[in-house]
């Protein structure tokens, strides 16, 4: 086995923590320009990359540019977003009715990422007490393209309010398939400088020193945070 202990630039360390920080959800600022299959190649590179449970690298990548598979994405959304609506009452209402969660049509390429719930046969290592660690290695595949694809200039905005098994049978997925991720990719006019919900009033980012906890021991350090 071969080893490598490169330390990182300050420069290149500055950069990944700002990718972090300047990563945002995007459903509105979508530049029509396709995006280049090398580019794409990278992004879908940076995911392939991510951990996952006993390297089980449980995910495919549907890529999809057609408009009618996007219309009825869109329309099951539509449905999903009426229903999400209701659960809210009076000003929460509005409120809700007035975001944009979704940029399906704007954005020139719809990729979503699926969770092979099989991959590996049934005993893959690490899997076999918590069998969700599948999906979990899935997500971090989902962020890792998300931060590529920032440094790319590419915004990305993930949509949720969908049903999967409707989603399923859109893109033809067999059973042992999970959506789990449908994301709307393309470069961007600009990246908002904080998440939009929270531009918008729907909800502030929590302090940090309210989520960290200290056992016994670790009490003097998070009180230094
Ligand atoms: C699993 C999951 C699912 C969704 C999201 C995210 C994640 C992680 N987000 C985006 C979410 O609202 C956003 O990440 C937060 O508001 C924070 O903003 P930034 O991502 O920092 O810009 C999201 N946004 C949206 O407009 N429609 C959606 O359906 C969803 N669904």
């Amino acid at each position: 086995m071969t080893t490598s202990n490169h330390r990182f630039s300050d420069a290149e360390r500055r950069g990944l923590y700002r990718a972090i920080h300047e990563r945002r959800d995007v459903r509105s600022q979508f530049l029509p320009d396709r995006i280049p299959s090398d580019v794409l190649a990278r992004l879908l590179e940076a995911a392939h990359h991510a951990p996952s449970v006993g390297f089980m690298q449980p995910w495919d990548f549907i890529v999809i540019e057609s408009r009618s598979v996007r219309e009825t994405v869109l329309a099951m959304f539509e449905q999903e977003n009426q229903k999400a609506a209701e659960r809210f009452e009076g000003e929460r209402k509005e409120h809700y009715r007035s975001l944009k969660l979704q940029g399906i049509m704007e954005s020139p390429l719809n990729l979503c990422i699926t969770c092979d719930r099989s991959r590996g046969g049934p005993h893959v290592l690490g899997r076999n007490s918590i069998v969700d660690t599948d999906l979990f290695s899935t997500c971090l595949a989902v962020q890792n393209l998300w931060l590529a694809a920032r440094v790319e200039g590419i915004g990305v905005g993930w949509v949720s309010i969908l049903d999967q098994e409707q989603l399923s049978t859109a893109l033809n997925l067999p059973e042992h398939v999970y959506p789990l991720a449908y994301l709307c990719l393309g470069y961007v006019s600009d990246f908002l400088d904080q998440p939009e919900l929270e531009a918008k009033g729907w909800r502030s980012r929590l302090p940090l020193s309210e989520l960290v906890h200290g056992d016994q021991w670790g009490q003097a350090f998070v009180s230094g945070l």
